[in-house]
């Protein structure tokens, strides 16, 4: 069996080499010819899979995607030639939330304000959505969720709240699928008019699509004075982004949110177990097997919690300045998925053991998601 897969899929020669004859590839490259005689096709969210990518190959029976996001798959055309598919659902929401939680705390630094302050207004209540939810919530930070297709399902019990409602909120995070038709599409979601409701203390964060925000219509905004603040960390049409934009943004990275060595590398454990259900193969590999341990194993806490003394916690694990840093500095030298394929390891909190040493009940750190 030709198994093929991004070269960007951590831990995948360990999981797959027993599964078949596995070839590495450059996702942004890959060529129909390339992959002719692929039986397994795995990628990450920069290879378009599509007629035109699989149009020289009749043996496929298997695509995988190691990404959450699914809008570089042309799945109905998949579908129609019988080859299974995959993606990894959730694999790096718990990133995407450190990512978020990391740029709250250096904003609120930054700017001298209470993150209990604030009010943060979710839209899209899915996994990584309420991954952010969790941890807002270990930290008490008020927050709403706004996500119309999950109000509907009377299964879900949480409160929602309508779109303008959540875009008015003093921090607005995105955390919806990229989607172009139906009623939700997101596309644009944040168009001119809409992101003309902003007003001037509010800071905006995108970590999902970059199509989700007119970045054309955010651009003129900023440079005609609006004070909103920005967090991009995706772009409209990446890797050619709309570089004016930069320097309007508060913290600005590489589409690099979910890039947790854990969150990568669950991704592939996920298409891995699938593979495996397939071919009717008992999977006997776990990530667990393959993480390396962290620089930082263990933290002991010998003082009351305060918002300075979680924040710092926060910070020790990631602190989003850096990969702010690297971007600022590398984007016009080498250029974006250089500094996407040169990222350095990040961990999750997960990865450090939080001992209490204070004699508080209070569990925080744990809720926020620091190992016991
Ligand atoms: N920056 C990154 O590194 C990164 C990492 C992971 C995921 N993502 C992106 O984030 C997206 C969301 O990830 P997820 O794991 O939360 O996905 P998910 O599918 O678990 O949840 C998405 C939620 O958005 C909701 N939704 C859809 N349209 C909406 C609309 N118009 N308004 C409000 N809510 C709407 C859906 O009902 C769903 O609950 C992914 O599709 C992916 O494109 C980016
Ligand atoms: O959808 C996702 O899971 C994320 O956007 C993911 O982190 C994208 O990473 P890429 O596949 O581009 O390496």
């Amino acid at each position: 069996m030709n198994i093929f897969y991004d070269e960007n899929m951590p831990f995948a020669a360990e999981f797959f080499a027993d599964l078949g004859q596995l070839t590495a590839f450059s996702g942004r490259s890959l060529s129909p010819t390339a992959i002719c005689d692929a039986d397994v096709l795995l990628v990450r969210s920069i290879t378009k899979v599509n007629e035109a990518l699989l149009k020289e190959n009749k043996n496929l029976r298997f695509v995988g995607t190691a990404t959450i996001g699914v809008d570089h798959i042309d799945q109905p055309y998949l579908s129609d030639r019988n080859v299974n598919f995959h993606s990894a659902p959730g694999c790096n929401a718990v990133s995407v939330a450190e990512y978020v939680l990391s740029a709250l705390v250096v904003l609120a630094e930054r700017y001298l304000i209470s993150l209990s302050s604030l009010t943060v207004g979710i839209v899209g209540a899915g996994n990584t959505g309420s991954r952010l939810s969790e941890k807002l919530s270990a930290l008490n930070i008020k927050h709403v969720l706004c996500d119309p297709l999950l109000a509907d399902n009377p299964a879900d019990k949480r409160e929602f709240v309508p779109l303008e409602q959540a875009l008015n909120c003093d921090v607005v995070s995105l955390h919806v699928p990229l989607t172009r038709k139906g009623k939700h599409a997101t596309y644009h979601l944040l168009n001119a008019e809409r992101l003309a409701q902003f007003n001037d203390n509010q800071i905006l964060i995108n970590a999902c699509r970059g199509e989700v925000i007119d970045n054309a219509a955010l651009l003129k905004m900023k440079q005609q004075g609006h004070p909103l603040k920005l967090v991009l960390d995706v772009w409209e049409n990446e890797p050619n982004i709309l570089s004016a934009l930069i320097s309007y943004c508060e913290i600005t990275t590489a589409h690099i949110a979910g890039y947790s060595l854990e969150g990568k590398a669950r991704g592939t454990e996920i298409l891995y177990r699938a593979l495996c259900e397939q071919l009717d193969i008992l999977p006997n590999k776990r990530l667990a097997d393959f993480l390396p341990a962290p620089a930082i194993g263990k933290v002991e806490i010998k003082q009351a919690f305060d918002e300075i003394l979680l924040n710092q916690l926060v910070k020790m694990v990631y602190d989003v300045r850096r990969d702010d840093a690297i971007f600022r500095q590398q984007i016009n030298v080498q250029g974006f998925d250089h500094i996407r394929k040169t990222y350095p390891t990040r961990r999750e909190f997960s990865s450090i053991t939080v001992k209490l040493n204070n004699g508080l009940s209070s569990d925080a750190p744990h809720q926020l998601g620091f190992n016991k």
